[in-house]
């Protein structure tokens, strides 16, 4: 059914940072699917494991042991050129705190990851994602000429402009005040509606859970529960139900 295969396969993820007696167990065999079209949330305490597991599932860090299919490809045995050129061609980054070059105008930044891999934009598709993200009259300035909300549009144009089969945002609007989050996130939705955009979201916020298909919620190293799309009143009684703070 249109929509519902997934595009990113865990297995059995286990993630152990260090060795001997100081060896931290971050993951400890986390299965998951990421399905195509969808936005999905994952929540959970702090040192849950949270930012372990979303930079394993985008080939940003390698697990101890388990399965990671991106699209098909096994991951987990890649050498570093074919990962890097993967994450390249397969996935999209938003950061907390937006991670743009500052001597780069917001066109430059936008633009990057196509640089990088050579390529050029589809000068349409381009025009038509800056207009989305309100940028169009900004494309000159430079990330610091820019708001906090103005460069979390960058950073989101820039994860979008290569079409990637997924995007993974890192608390996206932890940087940001109650309305500019709100505008981010609507973005954010809007890119799943328009695009079909997959995404992967991790956030500490209800309201922010609440704008997505599916909620995951990980506690010490495990999902330990699953939902469709909830209410942020829905989303707070879990967390106080499951005890996840
Ligand atoms: N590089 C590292 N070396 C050792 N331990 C680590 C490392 N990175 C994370 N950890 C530990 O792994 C566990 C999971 O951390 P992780 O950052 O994935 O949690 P999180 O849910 O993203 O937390 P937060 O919401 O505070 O960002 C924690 O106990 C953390 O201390």
């Amino acid at each position: 059914m249109e929509g519902t295969d997934s595009v990113v396969h865990a297995k059995g993820v286990v993630r152990v940072y260090g060795e001997g007696d100081t060896a931290v167990r971050a993951l400890h065999g986390v299965d998951v699917e990421i399905e195509s079209g969808q936005l999905t949330a994952v929540m959970g305490p702090s040192g849950s494991g949270k930012s372990t597991l979303m930079h394993i599932l985008a080939g940003l860090d390698r697990p101890t042991s388990g399965s990671v299919t991106i699209d098909g490809i096994e991951i987990t045995t890649l050498g570093d050129d074919a990962l890097t050129k993967l994450r390249r061609q397969h996935i999209g980054f938003i950061f907390q705190f937006f991670n743009l070059l500052p001597m780069l105008s917001a066109r430059d930044n936008i633009l990057l990851p196509l640089t990088i891999a050579g390529e050029k934009a589809d000068p349409e598709f381009f025009d038509t994602l800056v207009e989305r993200v309100g940028l169009a009259d900004r494309l000159a300035h430079r990330p610091a000429e820019l708001s906090g909300g103005q460069q979390q549009r960058v950073a989101i144009a820039r994860a979008l402009v290569s079409r990637p089969t997924v995007v993974f945002a890192d608390e996206p609007t932890g940087n940001l005040d109650s309305r500019t989050s709100g505008e981010i996130l609507d973005l954010m939705r809007s890119s799943v509606e328009t695009y079909g955009q997959t995404t992967v979201m991790v956030t500490h916020d209800a309201k922010a859970a609440a704008m997505a298909d599916r909620v995951l919620y990980l506690a010490d190293g495990e999902i330990v529960k699953e939902t469709g799309r909830s209410s942020q009143h829905e989303i707070l009684q879990i967390i106080d139900t499951l005890d996840l703070q």
